[in-house]
């Protein structure tokens, strides 16, 4: 039995904001409120699917909580609890379900079976054989979502802040697993909830079930670790040598994976293009694009003064590209493409979550760009894998900062560079051809990251805004 709704909505607004996936952390809590309560599993354990309306600012968002009960919560989960210990002993204790196997066994079983539950619907693609013999263990990267390995067969994506009608990530890998397209995971299944006033009466997706590459590693550690060897590459170049230096010597290279990156990332711009086709925008709507980036960089620069110096050559920047204006074609991209988002398997590069930068509107997200945004979006991560080390981690040592920021320039050159090449060569637009407008992209990505750092990880606020200080000078 749950516990009243009062204890449990006070619980929840309690435990909500402590969540890495809570995308609210800058605004206290006005209202919570169950909206949508539906039992999945009767008994002790039990588990209920809750969808909670969460009122901050003045706005509504919902988020997806699942909720495990239990009459004791053995220690293995104390760390999931929500809430407060009962006082007494009669009182059921609620957590997390999403780390108990026990529960989210269900979710396979329901998806296999194709199974409705109130207003959940479990959903197959046509012919997958769902095994529901796995056992669950939620992933501790940091993440704006909850995800689930199931085995070594299923990764089960749980979207945490619920948006109108399909997800985008859904909607995405849906239609280019029916593509045939390589670089993403095959989608076997995923959830959603049916309601009377969704947005045009489309179902809200709540979680999705794809293959899991096991063998995958994700493209940030591959870089570090490239980084990590190019840094600590034992010659030692003499004073006025530094700005020579040629980042193919270091054993842990990452170029020629760049480059493939790059192609992949063409190939799946291309799939793109095939699978929701093409617009051309004309020049004024560029001309608005640049008056909106510049729009938020001041926005941004009243919120973080740490960005106030760049300033000047943002704007510079953004007024290029809207005198240059000319028409553009845009179409459906990544939106939030960066290092975490690529894994690298013996079958190549595999992109993954293209929901778009969790800090957008929806209407923002699904808006169609250039595809030289995710392609500066890359270029960005290059810059934060490159000083990542001597800006964020204390592990080396500070007088030799400044030969390291001149390794990691050369490191983040090298990798631009060959992630370019690669892009082109798969038939992407050229970015060289393009340098105004990859500027300007690369600029926006830049100013959305001071944000979304000085928001969420405020440590990591140095990262951005050295990378801009070199970008910039
Ligand atoms: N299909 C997959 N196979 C293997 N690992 C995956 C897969 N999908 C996601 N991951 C791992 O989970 C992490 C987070 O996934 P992602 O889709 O980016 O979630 P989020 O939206 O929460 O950021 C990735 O960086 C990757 O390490
Ligand atoms: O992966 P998410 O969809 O949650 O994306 C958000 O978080 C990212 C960090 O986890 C953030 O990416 C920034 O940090 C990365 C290193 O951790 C770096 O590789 C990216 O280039 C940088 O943008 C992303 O911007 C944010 O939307």
């Amino acid at each position: 039995m749950l516990p009243p709704e009062h204890v449990l909505t006070r619980d929840l607004a309690d435990w909500l904001p402590r969540q890495r996936w809570f995308g609210g952390k800058d605004a206290p809590i006005e209202e919570l409120s169950i909206g949508i309560a539906t039992e999945l599993l009767a008994g002790d354990p039990g588990l209920h699917h809750l969808v909670l309306d969460v009122r901050q600012n003045g706005a509504s968002d919902r988020y997806q909580v699942l909720l495990g009960v239990r009459r004791d919560l053995p220690d293995r989960l104390r760390y999931a609890r929500i809430g407060a210990p009962p006082d007494g002993g009669a009182k059921e204790q609620v957590y997390d379900a999403a780390h108990d196997p026990d529960l989210t066994r269900t979710l396979l079983e329901d998806l296999a079976a194709g199974a409705s539950v109130g207003p959940l619907r479990f959903r197959h693609v046509p012919g997958a054989r769902i095994r529901t013999d796995l056992t669950s263990l939620p992933i501790t990267a940091e993440q704006s979502n909850t995800s689930l390995l199931f085995g070594d067969d299923y990764i089960c994506k749980l979207f945490r802040r619920l948006s109108d009608g399909i997800n985008l990530d859904l909607e995405v890998n849906l239609a280019l697993t029916r593509a045939g397209c390589e670089h993403v995971p095959a989608v076997h299944g995923w959830i959603e909830l049916e309601e009377a006033d969704g947005a045009g009466g489309e179902p809200v997706t709540l979680g999705l079930l794809s293959d899991y590459l096991r063998t995958g590693a994700d493209g940030w550690s591959l870089a570090i670790a490239s980084v990590r060897d190019w840094f600590a590459h034992t010659t030692q170049p003499e004073e006025d040598e530094w700005a020579e230096l040629d980042a193919s010597a270091a054993g842990g290279d990452f170029a020629a994976e760049a480059e493939r990156l790059g192609a992949a990332t063409a190939q799946v711009h291309r799939a793109l293009a095939d699978a929701f086709g093409v617009t051309v925008v004309p020049a004024d709507e560029i001309r608005a694009m640049a008056a909106r980036m510049n729009a938020e960089l001041t926005r941004t620069c009243r919120d973080v003064p740490g960005l106030a110096p760049h300033a000047k050559a943002l704007t510079g920047a953004y007024i290029d590209l809207a005198a240059q204006a000319g028409p553009l074609a845009v179409q459906r991209v990544h939106g939030d493409y960066h290092l975490g988002q690529v894994l690298r398997s013996e079958s190549g590069w595999t992109l993954l979550d293209f929901e778009g930068e969790p800090a957008r509107t929806q209407r923002e997200r699904r808006a169609l760009s250039h595809p030289l945004r995710d392609v500066a979006g890359m270029l960005r991560s290059f810059e934060y894998a490159a000083r990542f080390l001597i800006t964020r981690s204390g592990t080396v040592p500070l007088e030799s900062g400044g030969h390291l920021e001149t390794r990691a320039h050369a490191w983040a050159a090298r990798n631009r560079a060959a992630f370019c090449r690669g892009y082109a060569a798969a038939g992407g637009a050229d970015p060289a051809a393009h340098a105004v407008l990859l500027r300007a992209f690369e600029f926006e990505k830049a100013v959305y990251e001071v944000r979304y750092e000085a928001r969420n990880r405020p440590a990591w606020l140095p990262v951005p805004l050295k990378s801009l200080a070199h970008l910039t000078a």
